[in-house]
């Protein structure tokens, strides 16, 4: 059967593990789409990177619309990244009647209910497996897998640039500026790495997850985003003590009222498998109501665990195309028919349990204060340590793990804590999930 034609747009770190691997495993891959995948046009910048890459036969070009505009092309690949052109070249590619297979989270979480819409009423399919948690097969899962269930949450480690700096600060010892170096010597951080240590990245990703999850809009706008450079270490250390570790997590539960979507630093009982993730790696706990709890583990970085999900999508998409078209069912694009109207919840209206520390004068009576005032507002402490004053100092940490209760009274109970007179400061507060 004849190649199914695809045009690559931006061959750097995915770009150049897709080329890789379509080439190294080509036989396996033709035998699972039906026919051969051939990548016979790429556009990028750096046109001497590419053509080293590309080897010969491959059109070479430094205008990508050129490709999307190419009638031989069946499917492009966006691997340029960012908001700017790779969304004139995606909806480009779209309205020239082309597939599009992309791992730009960062263009779905934002525009992501323009671009399906358009590829909907096309008829062509969008596909963006490799856009969240890199080689985990996680958005097949949501879509496919897990299609019986009503999905009721889901929380995951899903920015493998962070969990490699908290994994290498914790047990190495190294500081955070060192270890982002070396993440982005190793292709996992970004471009602009900001997206990554400030949580931005996992919100994109969470975003993305919890629109196919719930069946809504993508609302990356309404998403809470708290990134790890305000994470101390101290608190590392304390919640290994009391039996927790501490991710930054990305989650997003359905309520009656609406749904959670946030990304923060999380404690983590240390006995669940996930808080045992480490380095680049990625994981993702789904939770259905048929299912129970499921776990997807993986690399969710670099650039061939990367290419895996965009290949896995060129086989889906290859063998989608090849169909009927009368009767191919774009089970790939977003339905925008099909999404609800839900809205994501503000941060205040979460359920969660907190760790809190804080710095008290070491006198008589300093805890019965602080626990009375989190009585009254119905919150009830799980656990408690109280840190010896170091010799001749008069003020020591106190620390507390309440149970589950609402953002907003955890925020009334902090303030009046704050304001007694033996409480020296801020309180540092994170949150906690049982992920049961
Ligand atoms: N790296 C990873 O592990 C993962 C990345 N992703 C996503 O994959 C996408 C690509 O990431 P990655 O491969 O790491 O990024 P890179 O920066 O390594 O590659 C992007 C390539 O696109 C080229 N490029 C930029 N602008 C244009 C343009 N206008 N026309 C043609 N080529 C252009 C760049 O050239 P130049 O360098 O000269 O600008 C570069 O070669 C991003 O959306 C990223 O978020 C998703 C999962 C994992
Ligand atoms: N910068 C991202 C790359 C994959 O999406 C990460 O660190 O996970
Ligand atoms: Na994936």
């Amino acid at each position: 059967m004849k190649p199914i034609n695809v045009g690559l747009l931006g061959i750097g770190t995915v770009g150049g593990g897709t080329f890789t691997v379509l080439k190294r495993n080509e036989e396996e891959i033709t035998r699972r789409a039906g026919r051969p995948i051939r990548i016979t046009a790429v556009a990028d910048k750096n046109l001497e990177l590419a053509r080293k890459v590309a080897g010969e036969g491959v059109k070479l070009t430094d205008d990508a619309f050129a490709v999307v505009a190419d009638p031989e092309i069946d499917i492009v690949v966006e691997l340029i990244g960012g908001y700017g052109i790779a969304k004139e070249l995606v909806l480009k590619a779209i309205e020239n009647g082309k597939h599009v297979v992309t791992a730009n989270k960062a263009l779905l979480a934002v525009h992501g209910n323009e671009i399906f819409a358009a590829a909907q009423k096309k008829g062509v399919m969008v596909a963006f497996e490799a856009a969240v948690a890199g080689g985990i097969p996680i958005i097949k899962a949501l879509r496919e897998g897990l299609s019986a269930n009503r999905i009721q949450w889901l929380a995951g480690i899903i920015n493998g640039t962070t969990n490699f700096i908290l994994s290498e600060m914790r047990d190495k010892g190294l500081p955070f500026a060192e270890v982002l170096k070396e993440a982005q010597a190793l292709g996992y951080a970004e471009a602009d790495p900001t997206f990554d240590i400030e949580g931005i990245d996992a919100a994109h990703k969470v975003t993305i997850m919890s629109a196919i999850a719930f069946g809504v809009p993508m609302q990356f706008e309404a998403a809470h985003i708290e990134g790890i450079t305000a994470l101390d270490s101290v608190d590392i250390a304390y919640a290994e003590q009391l039996g927790y570790r501490i991710k930054l997590l990305g989650i997003s539960r359905m309520r009656p009222e609406g749904i959670e979507l946030r990304v923060h630093p999380t404690l983590i009982p240390a006995k669940r498998l996930i808080a045992n993730v480490e380095g680049a790696m990625n994981a993702v706990v789904v939770h259905g109501d048929a299912v129970g709890a499921t776990l997807y583990y993986g690399k969710g970085a670099g650039a061939e665990p990367t290419a895996s999900a965009v290949i896995a999508d060129l086989v889906d998409v290859t063998r989608l195309h090849t169909a009927d078209p009368e009767h191919r069912v774009p089970h790939l694009a977003f339905q925008p028919e099909q999404v609800r109207d839900l809205k994501v919840l503000p941060i205040e209206e979460v359920h969660t349990s907190y760790y809190l520390r804080m710095r008290v004068d070491d006198k008589p009576g300093v805890l019965a204060d602080i626990t009375r005032i989190l009585a009254d507002s119905g919150i009830s402490i799980e656990a408690m340590i109280q840190k010896e004053a170091p010799e001749g100092a008069s003020q020591t940490d106190i620390i507390m793990l309440t149970h589950l209760t609402i953002e907003k009274n955890a925020n009334a109970a902090i303030t009046k804590i704050e304001a007694l007179p033996v409480v020296q400061g801020k309180i540092t507060r994170l949150r906690m999930e049982s992920l049961q």
